[in-house]
């Protein structure tokens, strides 16, 4: 009885402590979650070719399927095969790639559709129908009942083709609960392979993904997938969300393109997903790869990869005030929660500034192989903070301040005669980390 008492009292202890250290991590008692356990479906040939710059010829959508496939993304999804007839070609053309990612094509749910896409060789379909009082009345202008029979025959036929099928509704969000929950539980019972929910207007927050998630799950006994628009800035963190409450795959696109301002960011979702399941996350997915594949997508459509976007962003990792590049320089956890070796890239402190700190700019004499004392170094930053209060600095403009100090100090007798850096209006704004970029516009 005491032992058990005891051995309470330690396992008590233990889960208070790691509560302690992150009380706003993952919930162990959490089971339905599959935070560590998720599927991406990259949508960029589908989602993002309508994107308002997309145009991707064959070969380019070839490059592009091909680095997808690279970095591990489990399915691609393909525009449908009747929107035009090169993309009927197109489609077929990826078939016979022989990647490892599955591919699918994204089609209405309709028979017409369907008879075309599984001629393509995709190994599944993607069906899709609007369910909201919206889209039923604007869109295709069909009640729920004829969406059920057209869902049952579409979902027959792709099924007896052998090859996966999904079945989602559009606008997932602004539909009646009692309908949704219906047709999901029709389509389960005859065998679909997914069941997708799609916020695709971008108006769900992630309370509201995660009950919607949880309720579904509790009605349908195949995976769902997630697809999240990012009008209100929410497509990642409802992503992960919907992870947590049992979804099992997430529709992304490189760099989030889409209609309008896009989906889920298949770089964010990452940054997201390393943090909550490293593990997984590294041994699953080509990292290293991600930068390049969102250079080849952001050429392609002819866009600028966003100052701010996570990982890839130019500046991701770069710190800049002395009080975070002091702490930085003794353990880089401080404040980085993320690792940019983990992506294949460096970290850079920015150090040619006025908030730069004396520790900053010791590392900059240290790499420099000069020694001063750390009063001296302290006068040094002095100076290095006068010249930031007049104009931006670049790292020459430091290590000339910091070499001219450092013979004035060593030699007093032969002090060079001039101050440090005259005032440039012509020298660029630089850094002492990746080249800043002015922004180019986003769109055509
Ligand atoms: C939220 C999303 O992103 S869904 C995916 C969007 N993807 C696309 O639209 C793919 C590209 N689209 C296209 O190339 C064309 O719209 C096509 C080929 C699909 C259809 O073209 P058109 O026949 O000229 O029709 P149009 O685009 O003007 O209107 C859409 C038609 O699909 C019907 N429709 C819309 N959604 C659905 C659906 N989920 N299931 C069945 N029918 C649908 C509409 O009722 C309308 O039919 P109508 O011609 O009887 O009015
Ligand atoms: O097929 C789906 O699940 C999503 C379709 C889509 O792009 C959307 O609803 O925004
Ligand atoms: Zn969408």
């Amino acid at each position: 009885m005491s032992d058990n008492n005891e051995f309470q009292k330690v396992t008590e202890t233990a889960s208070v402590t790691a509560f302690q250290q992150n009380p706003y991590g993952p919930n162990p008692a959490d089971y339905l979650s599959n935070v560590q356990n998720f599927q991406l479906i990259d949508s960029t040939l589908r989602e993002g070719e309508q994107f308002a710059n997309s145009f991707f010829t064959t070969e380019k959508k070839i490059e592009i399927a091909k680095a997808l496939d690279e970095f591990g993304v489990d399915y691609i999804e393909l525009t449908s095969p009747v929107a035009s007839e090169q993309s009927r070609k197109d489609c077929e053309a990826i078939c016979q790639l022989g990647l490892n990612a599955k591919i699918l094509t994204h089609i209405r749910c309709h028979m017409d559709d369907a008879k075309v896409a599984v001629e393509t060789g995709v190994d599944g379909v993607d069906v899709v129908i609007g369910t909201s009082k919206f889209l039923r009345q604007y869109s295709h202008g069909k009640d729920m009942n004829y969406i059920a029979k057209s869902a049952i025959e579409v979902i027959e036929f792709v099924k007896s083709k052998g090859i996966e099928i999904r079945f989602s509704s559009e606008d997932s969000f602004r539909s009646d609960l009692v309908d949704l929950l219906n047709i999901y539980k029709t389509v389960s019972k005859i065998g679909v392979n997914r069941v997708g929910i799609a916020d695709t207007v971008g108006c769900a927050n992630p309370r509201q993904v995660y009950e919607l998630v949880r309720t579904l799950k509790s009605v349908v006994s195949c995976d769902i997938e997630c697809h999240f628009h990012n009008d209100t800035g929410c497509a990642i963190a409802n992503a992960y969300t919907a992870l947590e409450g049992g979804a099992r795959l997430i529709d992304v696109c490189v760099l989030g393109i889409g209609e309008r301002n896009g989906i889920t960011p298949l770089g964010g979702l990452m940054a997201r997903m390393i943090v909550a399941a490293p593990d997984y996350v590294k041994s699953k997915y080509k990292l290293h790869k991600l930068r390049d594949l969102e250079n080849l997508v952001a050429d392609s459509v002819e866009v600028n990869i966003p100052f701010n976007n996570p990982i890839t962003g130019f500046c991701a990792f770069t710190h800049k005030a002395g009080i975070h590049a002091k702490a930085i320089l003794a353990n880089p956890s401080t404040y980085e929660i993320l690792n940019p070796q983990d992506f294949g890239l460096t970290r850079y402190i920015h150090f040619a500034n006025r908030l730069t700190g004396w520790n900053a700019i010791k590392s900059r004499v240290d790499q420099l192989n000069l020694h001063l004392t750390d009063e001296q170094v302290k006068e040094v930053t002095n100076k290095i903070k006068k010249l930031g209060d007049i104009r931006p600095l670049n790292i020459d403009d430091v290590d000339s301040i910091i070499k001219d100090y450092h013979i004035e100090v060593s030699t007093p007798s032969i002090a060079p005669q001039r101050d440090s850096p005259e005032v440039d209006s012509n020298i660029d704004i630089n850094s002492d980390g990746p080249p800043l970029k002015k922004a180019k516009t986003a769109a055509k």
